[in-house]
């Protein structure tokens, strides 16, 4: 009998380094699959000419959308609309999550990145998988690599949970990541409401559409590079949650995260006690496109260390997605088709980060007259 086709050939992704153990040994080595080809290297934060307030995420104050009069809450809305509209990036200042908690989770997650490599690999995130410690989105030997180090988990619903793979060094790693997420979770409902307020739409549109949501966090920790002009900690890549929202060092801490805007990559300069939030792939859909997610990517540092939290919060899997027929009209025809938000997780974590391109799976490709 002729053997049953191969419908998942098994990847072969070559061996790849633990940056932080080469970091160890080797600290001015750079080997090839990291150095990117000249279009993609990054351009540095102390280099860049645009590091000024000109040239900042906006930032938003939760306490005045939550508690403020009706005054403050228009202005505030407003300027949610224009934040999610011109950047697709905000920070969000008295986001009402403690100072403590924000503490203990890095805390946590920095005790993880600094055990023995043995220890970590007993989490492994095996090739074609995205869940646990390694390298997600490698499918070839040849791609380049990105100089971090990654644990992903699954968090909610409970059954896209791999317990596993959820860390039991440090002891109150889990605990601490479960008191976290829900604090997160609650953040991600309020500013849904918030948002759908920005569009005009009743407040509960988006919580409403969501279902049993979905919610994974990746922590992503960039020893420091000996080049960082030649590599990049993340590749540019675009969410596809619904809502992302990202935890990283304080003031003081290195400048990591560059957003492109208009052509330029703008870094983001991490405010005390603020957390990144940024407009996912759905929202982008659910908009039709007037709240997009924008393209962002990590870069390193000579010297320093970076650790990021970030949290994807999306609809479940079985959620249809589509343009809003409320943002749908003549003066802006309908640019995304339907599909399941199931297909389009599996979308994409199959394919490798490549800036905006997987939300090509959703994009109604216009006709070019040739005429
Ligand atoms: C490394 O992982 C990611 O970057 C990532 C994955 C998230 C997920 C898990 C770790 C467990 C299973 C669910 C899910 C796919 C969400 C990014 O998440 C984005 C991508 C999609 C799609 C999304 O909803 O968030
Ligand atoms: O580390 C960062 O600043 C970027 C992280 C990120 O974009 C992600 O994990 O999706
Ligand atoms: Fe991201």
């Amino acid at each position: 009998m002729a053997p049953a086709p191969n419908i998942n050939p098994p990847i072969n992704v070559g061996h790849i380094d633990d940056v932080q153990e080469l970091r160890k040994t080797k600290p001015i080595t750079v080997p090839e699959r990291y150095v990117r080809d000249m279009a993609q290297r990054p351009t540095l934060a102390t280099s860049s000419p645009c590091s000024s307030s000109a040239m900042s995420i906006p930032v938003i104050d939760l306490s005045e959308l939550v508690e403020g009069g009706e005054d403050e809450v228009q202005r505030e809305v407003l300027k949610l609309a224009s934040s999610c509209e011109e950047w697709g990036f905000f920070q969000v200042i008295n986001h009402g999550i403690d100072k403590e908690l924000l503490e203990s989770i890095e805390k946590v997650t920095t005790e993880f990145f600094m055990l023995p490599l043995e220890e970590k690999q007993k989490y492994p995130m095996a090739p074609g998988t995205i869940q646990g410690y390694g390298h997600a989105f490698v499918f070839s030997e040849d791609q380049k690599l990105d100089w971090c180090n990654m644990l992903a988990l699954g968090v909610e619903p409970h059954c896209i949970r791999n317990p596993k793979l959820w860390p039991t060094n440090p002891p109150e790693f889990r605990e601490t990541l479960e008191t976290y997420s829900t604090s997160i979770r609650k953040l991600c409902q309020t500013l849904l409401r918030f948002i759908a307020l920005s569009l005009g739409l009743n407040q509960d549109r988006f919580n409403e559409m969501f279902g049993v949501t979905v919610q994974a966090v990746r922590m992503n920790y960039y020893p420091p590079c000996s080049r960082p002009d030649l590599v990049l900690g993340l590749s540019p890549h675009s969410d596809g949650s619904a809502l992302t929202v990202l935890q990283q060092g304080a003031a003081g801490s290195s400048v990591g995260l560059q957003i492109l805007k208009d052509n330029i990559w703008v870094p983001v300069q991490p405010l005390e006690n603020a957390l990144v939030i940024n407009i996912g792939d759905t929202i982008e859909v659910l908009t039709n496109g007037k709240y997009k997610s924008v393209e962002h990517r990590a870069v390193t540092h000579k010297e320093k260390d970076r650790l990021s939290i970030v949290t994807f919060y999306a609809p479940g899997y079985e959620i249809e997605l589509g343009p809003l027929p409320e943002l749908v009209d003549k003066n802006h025809p309908c640019m995304y088709r339907r599909y399941n938000h199931g297909e389009y997780s599996r979308h994409y974590v199959t394919n490798k980060l490549q800036g905006k391109k997987t939300l090509d799976f959703a994009k109604i490709q216009t006709q070019v007259s040739t005429n």
